[in-house]
Order: structure tokens, then C-alpha cells, then sequence
């Protein structure tokens, strides 16, 4: 069963298509200009798709990167604009998420900092009681600590009320432990779509003596040759291999990396 569905192309994205089961956490990664931004809005509805089509069950919410929001406005203003605009409101969810990360109220949007901002974009998507938050770049403009904390705050949600998550990040080495699934996007088409830990399953890192071909048998995603020594990325599912050949999982930034090389 899937909650998401989208077999599309816009602008710069080529047929991208993939589905994701209810309840799931994807990070989508991957260049600058790689179509993240435009996935996120063909997903949310907000753009039409030149091709194909796409669609949420459920009720949706979008965090856009840049977070547009009147700067005049107090946070509790927005809280009741929030009200206000939607069918479904959660007040608690809403002022919860504000107390939490110590938001005042009384301030205007135009004098919170940018993430005192991002806080309260998160709590007026949460407010609404989406069964899909999709949210562009949502960690950029947070602290170190905040990242961490809001992470595990998004996956309490995911936990608790069956939400599905899909978020854009820059920052792979986050992604370890929160995102059960990864959309690796590059130039407008879509490289990797699956299970994280399937993913670091299949993929091995091989490193010997100088070879022109890859050890094992299987799709090299990146083969690098140093005077006297190689190393292939394969998609081997694991495949072992004799020595003087070594063999070891690989992290999931030196996978997204590894793939981005490749297709750059
Ligand atoms: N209105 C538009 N018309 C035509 N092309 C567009 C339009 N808006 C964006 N694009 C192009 O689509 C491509 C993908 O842009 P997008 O903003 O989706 O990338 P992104 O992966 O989110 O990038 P970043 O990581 O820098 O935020 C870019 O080449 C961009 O120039």
C-alpha cells in the first residue's frame, strides 16, 4: 500500500516515479538544481506536473524552503490564521511544537530569527493534522542542537500519529537513523529510490590491488584507481570476496556521495 504515488516529469525533472507506504520517513537528497524543490511542489499540488501525475491519500501540508509568511503578523497571529484557514485544527499539536522550542508569542515574524521562523512554519504545517508533511530544506536554518531535536520531535509525530514524512536535506550525515527510505535525485531524474537499510545492505565497498574490473560481480556504481591500488563500489548485495581484497559496508553519505560523483 502506498500513501504517496508520482510517475512525473516538470521542468527540469525527468519521469521520476516512486511510491512510499503510509507511516514512512524519506529524505530526498541531492544537488543544487537537482529538482528537490520541484518534487516537493508537484507532490504538494502547488505545481501541475508537464507529464504524468501524482497523488497523496490524505491530507497534505507543505513547508517550503523559504517559508513565506507576513512579517507584520505576531506568532500567535499566524497561530490563528492557522485556525482559521484550516478544516482541521490542532491547537495543542500547534502550541506544543512553539513551546517546546521556546517561540514567544508576542514577537512579529520579522523579528524571530531564521529558525525561530522555521519553529513556527513547523507548527502551523503540524497544527493542520497532515497525513503527509512534506517539508524543503526544514534543518537549514537550525542550530546544531535544534537539528537533532527537531528530527526526533518529526519522527515522535511520525511514531505517534502514523504521519508520513518526506523532507529535502543538504545534510546526508543526518539522515542516518531517521529516514527509513532515501530519494536520491540528480540533474532531474531519480538515481536511488529505496529502503536505507536495504540500501547500505546491497552496496560494499571493495578495495585491492589495481584491477580494470570490478572483483565482483554486480552494478560498480564507483570504481577509483590510485598507482597500485583500486576500490569499486558495488552493488553486490554484499558478495564476499578472497584476499588480498577487503571488503566493508559504507556509510549512507559515502553511498549518496558515491552516486552523485557517478552521475555528475
Ligand atoms: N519556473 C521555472 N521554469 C523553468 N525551470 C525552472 C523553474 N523553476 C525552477 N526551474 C529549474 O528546475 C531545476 C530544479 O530546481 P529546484 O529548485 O527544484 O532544485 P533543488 O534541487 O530544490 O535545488 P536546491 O538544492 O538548490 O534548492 C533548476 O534547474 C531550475 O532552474
Amino acid at each position: 500500500m502506498s500513501v504517496v504515488a508520482a510517475d512525473v516529469s516538470k521542468w527540469a525533472l525527468r519521469n521520476v516515479s516512486f511510491e512510499l507506504p503510509p507511516g514512512s520517513v524519506t529524505a530526498m537528497v541531492g544537488a543544487n538544481g537537482s529538482g528537490k524543490s520541484t518534487l516537493l511542489n508537484v507532490l504538494a499540488g502547488h505545481l501541475p506536473p508537464d507529464w504524468g501525475h501524482s497523488s497523496i491519500a490524505g491530507r497534505v501540508a507543505y513547508v517550503p524552503q523559504h517559508k513565506p509568511m507576513y512579517k507584520s503578523f505576531k506568532v500567535a497571529d499566524v497561530l490563528q490564521f492557522g485556525r482559521r484557514m484550516n478544516d482541521v485544527w490542532d491547537e495543542e499539536r500547534a502550541d506544543g511544537w512553539l513551546t517546546r522550542f521556546k517561540v514567544p508569542r508576542r514577537l512579529q515574524i520579522g523579528d524571530l530569527s531564521g529558525g525561530q521562523r522555521t519553529h513556527v512554519t513547523l507548527a502551523l504545517a503540524l497544527g493542520a493534522r497532515p497525513d503527509v508533511l512534506l517539508l524543503d530544506e526544514p534543518l537549514a536554518e537550525l542550530d546544531p542542537l535544534a537539528r537533532q531535536k527537531v528530527m526526533r520531535e518529526l519522527l515522535t509525530e511520525v511514531n505517534d500519529n502514523g504521519m508520513t514524512l518526506i523532507f529535502s536535506t543538504h545534510v546526508v550525515a543526518e539522515i542516518g537513523g531517521v529516514a527509513d527510505r532515501l530519494l536520491l535525485l540528480s540533474n532531474g531524474r531519480l538515481l536511488v529510490n529505496g529502503d536505507t537499510d536495504e540500501l547500505l545492505e546491497e552496496h560494499v565497498l571493495y578495495t585491492g590491488p589495481h584491477a580494470s574490473k570490478s572483483p565482483v560481480e554486480g552494478p560498480v556504481v564507483l570504481a577509483k584507481h590510485g598507482k597500485s591500488q583500486s576500490s569499486y563500489l558495488v552493488r553486490s548485495g554484499g558478495a564476499r570476496i578472497d584476499e588480498p581484497w577487503t571488503a566493508r559496508y559504507v556509510t549512507l553519505e559515502e553511498l549518496v556521495v558515491a552516486h552523485l560523483e557517478r552521475a555528475a
